[in-house]
């Protein structure tokens, strides 16, 4: 059975499946919806992407799409490592701005699930990093946005110095959460 463990922002969840291994190598059930129905996961996937990074340092983030296509992931390194980050970006939640931190790799097999409220982004610790991720909600170029993945609001603690970080064009241009009228909303759990 996978399991599953909420980390010091409850939404955000460590999800470990099962590696059935042999002389071969090894067999996992690499998603299973009855599992995150009975952890209270309700989630219907209708995207699956990959990204290669190849280098170490390669930051990708903080992404998210915005409502009616918010998207929440299930994020996991199917080759080599990433240094994986969800931020709460939830007006209102008391966990807002506020960071946690996974390392992921293909060795263990480890995912990450990340909710709707969230930014989400990574930093490669390995050359040739291959993320494989679900979204629960097509890409829409219309509702994608980001906010800066070095804000010092946030602090996220990047295992990369700023000055090597390897960003896209467009994550260089992010604007700071501060500056940013997130337009989710915290809605506290059984309200
Ligand atoms: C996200 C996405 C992108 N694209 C196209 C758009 C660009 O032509 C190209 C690269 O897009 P981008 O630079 O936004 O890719 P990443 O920087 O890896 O973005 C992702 O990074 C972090 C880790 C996330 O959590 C998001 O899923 C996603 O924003 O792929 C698509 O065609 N479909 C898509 O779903």
């Amino acid at each position: 059975m996978t399991t599953f463990t909420r980390l010091a922002i409850p939404e955000i969840v460590l999800v470990q499946p099962v590696r059935h291994g042999d002389a071969r190598g090894y067999f996992c059930e690499t998603y299973k919806k009855p599992e995150f129905d009975a952890f209270g996961i309700d989630i219907a996937f209708v995207q699956d992407n990959e990204s290669l990074s190849r280098e170490v340092g390669v930051v990708r983030g903080l992404h998210f799409q915005t409502p009616p296509q918010a998207q929440a992931k299930l994020v996991r390194a199917v080759r080599g490592s990433i240094f994986d980050v969800a931020v709460d970006i939830r007006t209102g939640s008391p966990t807002f701005g506020k960071w946690v931190g996974v390392t992921l790799t293909a060795a263990s097999g480890d995912q990450l699930f990340v909710p709707h409220g969230f930014a989400h982004g990574f930093c490669t610790l390995e050359p040739d990093t291959i993320v494989a991720y679900k979204v629960d909600a097509p890409y829409s170029p219309a509702h994608d946005a980001g906010i800066r993945w070095d804000d010092p609001a946030i602090g996220v603690d990047w295992p990369v110095e700023a000055g090597r970080a390897v960003l896209s064009g467009k994550d260089q241009k992010a604007p700071l959460l501060a500056d940013y009228a997130s337009p989710f909303v915290y809605v506290a759990a059984g309200a």
